[in-house]
């Protein structure tokens, strides 16, 4: 066992994952999670995320570097990591005519020091159900009581795979509530979610994968910062984009006129605004409209998920 463990309970460094084929799905990604943080893996479909995960879980091996769950090899080190850590698959299968209590019970028997059944329905809003089939639960119900199974142990360490997708606007939020009263109790989260918004409100930092590697990581403001900040405006009667002060003096990456209305991308916007006040303020006008705002998580996201696209078409026309 390592003895970072209090400070990283994940520790994944340089990991390779390559499929039968040879197809490398993850290709030499390298992060941390704190203990008691949130930690959000963002990406396109196929970017990675569950095949990273289920190395963190123990279910596969790495085809090269090293990862550390609580100071130890997920893998090798099954019988340490498994007690300490909950895990909420993408696809949980249930005996579908056993009920719900009856669920929770057969998995309480394979869990050392578990909560009481109830205590487990209680936590995921399932409490009322216990006693329906599993075959008569809601898409959303499942994912709530797979929830609840990974929750039996009280665990350190909570791996999220996708834990809100099919679940209603409520129940997203139910579940997001129940996930930051666990992080005040001590445990620590790592979660992978196609949510922009569940990772910009949950995760203390995030990484965003992209073809197997991370494109950005940090907080969620350190991310967004990374992109361009917008400034949209009305061009005052009279005047012309060209009457502005140099848009390459105003830190400006891109611009845009549409009818009267300006819209301009730049990553020193405080200057950038400043500026154009001051011109305004100079000339006599008012700037009618003015919208100033940084970039949202999702279009951070939406940026390296359009070059992924854009690779993909580029990889397919070398192809043809
Ligand atoms: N068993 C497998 N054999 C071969 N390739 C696989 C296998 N499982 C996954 N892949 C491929 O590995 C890549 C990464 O898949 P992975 O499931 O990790 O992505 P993901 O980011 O979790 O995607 P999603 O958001 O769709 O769940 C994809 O190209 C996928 O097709």
């Amino acid at each position: 066992m390592d003895t970072n463990e209090h400070e990283h309970v994940i520790e994944v460094t340089d990991l390779r994952r390559v499929y039968g084929g040879g197809f490398e799905a993850v290709r030499g990604i390298t992060f941390h999670v704190k203990r008691g943080e949130i930690f959000a893996l963002l990406g396109t479909n196929g970017a990675g995320k569950t095949s990273t995960v289920e190395v963190l879980e123990g279910l596969a091996a790495p085809a090269a570097g090293r990862v550390r769950v609580l100071g130890s090899d997920p893998r090798t080190e099954r019988s340490v990591v498994r007690p300490r850590t909950g895990v909420m698959l993408q696809e949980g299968g249930f005996p579908s005519e056993l009920t719900v209590a009856e669920t929770v019970r057969m998995w309480a028997g394979c869990t050392s020091g578990a909560r009481p059944v109830d205590e487990a329905l209680d936590l995921v809003g399932l409490g009322p159900r216990s006693r329906v089939r599993v075959k008569q639960l809601s898409g959303g119900e499942r994912r709530r009581l797979d929830l609840a199974l990974a929750l039996l142990g009280d665990p350190e360490v909570l791996f999220l795979d996708e834990p809100t997708t099919g679940l209603d606007a409520e129940g997203r939020r139910d579940t997001w509530e129940l996930v930051r009263r666990l992080q005040e109790t001590g445990t620590s989260v790592l979660l992978t979610t196609h949510y922009l918004e569940e990772a910009e409100v949950l995760a203390d930092r995030l990484a965003i994968l992209h073809q197997g590697r991370i494109a950005a990581t940090g907080t969620p403001a350190e991310v967004t910062a990374s992109q361009p900040a917008r400034i949209s405006f009305e061009l005052p009667a009279g005047y012309f984009l060209g009457d502005l002060p140099a848009l390459g003096e105003l830190g400006v990456v891109g611009h845009e006129q549409a009818g009267r209305t300006v819209r301009l991308r730049t990553y020193e916007v405080q200057r950038a605004a400043t500026e154009l006040l001051v011109w305004a303020r100079d000339n006599g006008v008012e700037l009618h409209g003015l919208d100033v705002r940084s970039a949202s998580l999702e279009e951070a996201f939406l940026r390296i998920a359009g070059r992924n696209a854009a690779d993909a078409a580029e990889k397919t026309e070398v192809a043809a």
